[in-house]
């Protein structure tokens, strides 16, 4: 039998496309200074492609002027009305290198709310998937979904059971 190194074979348990592609939002969430909830969301082309990844964050990066807080009677002391949300900077950053994104898939953390479905729209963009939709009952995803659904955009939930993938740098100097 060819020790496991030697095979010819192709390896079996690669990352599939849809796997990688939600990988990619997740690892772009990391990135997220919000200490409650982490998006990430990736673009892709009708080629497999990646246009684009974001994440939500403050106005270009500023985390001194805004709060990250939530909760409070003083909207202004929210995080809410300051944050850009992960799809909001992917698509900007995916326009501001002139990608046409009428054929691209979304997928993305957490469902859309509705400025962000808004703007997937006038976007071309026409599927989104996402991973979890724990604002489910906020009027912002119930009016996102009517969005999705008068335009005729696609959204569906990720349905691969992987739910960890591992990223293990130091693999290739143990192989
Ligand atoms: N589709 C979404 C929904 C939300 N976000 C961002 C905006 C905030 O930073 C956070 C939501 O905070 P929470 O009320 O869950 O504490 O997630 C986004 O980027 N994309
Ligand atoms: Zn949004």
């Amino acid at each position: 039998m060819a020790h496991q190194g030697n095979s010819n074979q192709p390896r079996q348990d690669y990352l599939k496309w849809e796997d990688y592609f939600m990988g990619l939002a997740g690892l772009a969430a990391m990135r997220s200074k919000d200490p409650v909830t982490q998006v990430g969301a990736c673009i892709v082309g009708p080629d497999n492609s990646i246009v684009s990844v974001g994440y939500n964050g403050m106005p270009n990066g500023d985390d001194k002027s805004f709060s990250w807080g939530k909760g409070f009677e003083n909207n202004l002391e929210n995080k809410h009305l300051f944050v850009c949300h992960a799809e909001r900077n992917a698509l900007n950053y995916a326009r501001a290198n002139s990608t046409d994104l009428k054929l691209c898939t979304m997928y993305v953390i957490l469902y859309p709310c509705n400025e962000c479905a808004k703007a997937i729209a006038q976007a071309g963009i026409k599927k989104v998937v996402y991973y979890s939709n724990k604002h489910e009952k906020k009027v912002e995803t119930i009016a996102a979904r009517r969005i999705f659904e008068n335009l005729g955009i696609s959204i569906e939930p990720y349905t691969t059971p992987n739910k960890i993938i591992v990223i293990d740098l130091d693999k290739i100097n143990r192989t």
